[in-house]
């Protein structure tokens, strides 16, 4: 559906925000899960046509099956895309109805009974019909997001690209978000920028992590899980004991829980007396990930 090789782009205080990107994105939700700075949002804007990368191609399949030049082409991939950005504004004293009126008559939607259709669909479809004569100043977080959705799904997109829309998100709205997402998956290719793990886990059957402008693997989740079967070993320890284990095991992650360190350490077999062999999750695949670039710096 989506094809990105060697996408690069360095900004001009000198970061190179995207390193030789390359990634096949199929029909269906794909998550693209990374820390704070990844590159994550510089490729979403890319793709989205409002930033230029410095090289590197990006191609699209059109609706007719003809291939869309994403970098040069940009009239014809807005027609294909929806986009949902990370900071979302939206104009406070307009009801949710009017604004979708109005960003559907700038998406050409010019014939009125034909706009009020998908408009009211629109909104029934992301839930918020009952809420559309309202001010969007009084939404919640959670039905701003969706508004957000509904504007992004205007013009039938094939492709649609949503950049860390559960941030900030209590956990009701983040399942109410994360489930219309999965409806919207079935019929076009979602892009779900991220850097909570359980959002890819719990929604895309395929992903990639990113870091430092860098894909550090691609694929699906439960074959990176696979990998690391029978590897990942948990174990509560002291917070005075933490610098020891750290500097002597492969520490992925530490975690508090009940205020003592619990720690999920890698090896081929079992550490020491007391750990215990866990069966791996997506956490311990992303650490491992950002570790194994961290040592390879
Ligand atoms: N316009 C810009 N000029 C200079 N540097 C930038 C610019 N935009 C982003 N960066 C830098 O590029 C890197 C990648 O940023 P980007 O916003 O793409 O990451 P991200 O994965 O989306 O992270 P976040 O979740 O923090 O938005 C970061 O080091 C960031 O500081």
């Amino acid at each position: 559906m989506l094809a990105i090789r060697d996408l690069c782009k360095t900004y001009a205080n000198g970061v190179h925000a995207l390193d030789h990107v390359s990634l096949d994105i199929p029909r269906g939700m794909f998550g693209l899960l990374g820390p704070n700075g990844a590159g994550k949002s510089s490729l979403m804007r890319t793709l989205a046509t409002l930033q230029e990368a410095d090289s590197g191609s990006a191609t699209l399949e059109g609706a007719d099956g003809t291939p869309i030049d994403v970098l040069r082409d940009k009239d014809a991939v807005r027609r294909q895309l929806g986009y949902l950005p990370q900071d979302f504004g939206v104009y406070p004293k307009v009801s949710a109805e009017d604004l979708l009126e109005h960003f559907a008559v700038l998406k050409g939607l010019t014939a009125r009974a034909q706009r009020r259709e998908v408009v009211d669909g629109l909104l029934k479809q992301v839930n918020l019909w009952d809420a559309r004569k309202r001010k969007l100043g009084g939404f919640s977080g959670g039905m701003r997001q969706r508004f957000g959705i509904a504007q992004a799904l205007l013009g039938n997109p094939r492709l649609v690209i949503v950049d860390e829309p559960t941030a900030g998100l209590d956990p009701e709205e983040r399942n109410r978000f994360l489930n219309l997402l999965a409806d919207i998956g079935e019929q076009v290719a979602v892009i779900l920028s991220t850097h909570i793990v359980e959002d890819v886990t719990d929604l895309c059957p395929t992903m990639a992590i990113m870091n430092r402008g860098r894909v550090l693997l691609t694929g699906r989740p439960a074959d990176a899980i696979a990998e690391l079967r029978e590897q990942v070993w948990r174990k509560q320890v002291s917070k005075e004991a933490l610098p020891g284990y750290e500097a002597s095991h492969t520490v992925l992650s530490t975690r508090l829980v009940g205020g003592q360190p619990v720690i999920h350490v890698f090896s081929g077999q079992r550490p020491e007396e007391g750990f215990e062999r866990i069966d791996p999750d997506l956490e311990d695949v992303y650490f491992r990930q950002l570790r194994l670039q961290r040592q390879a710096a």
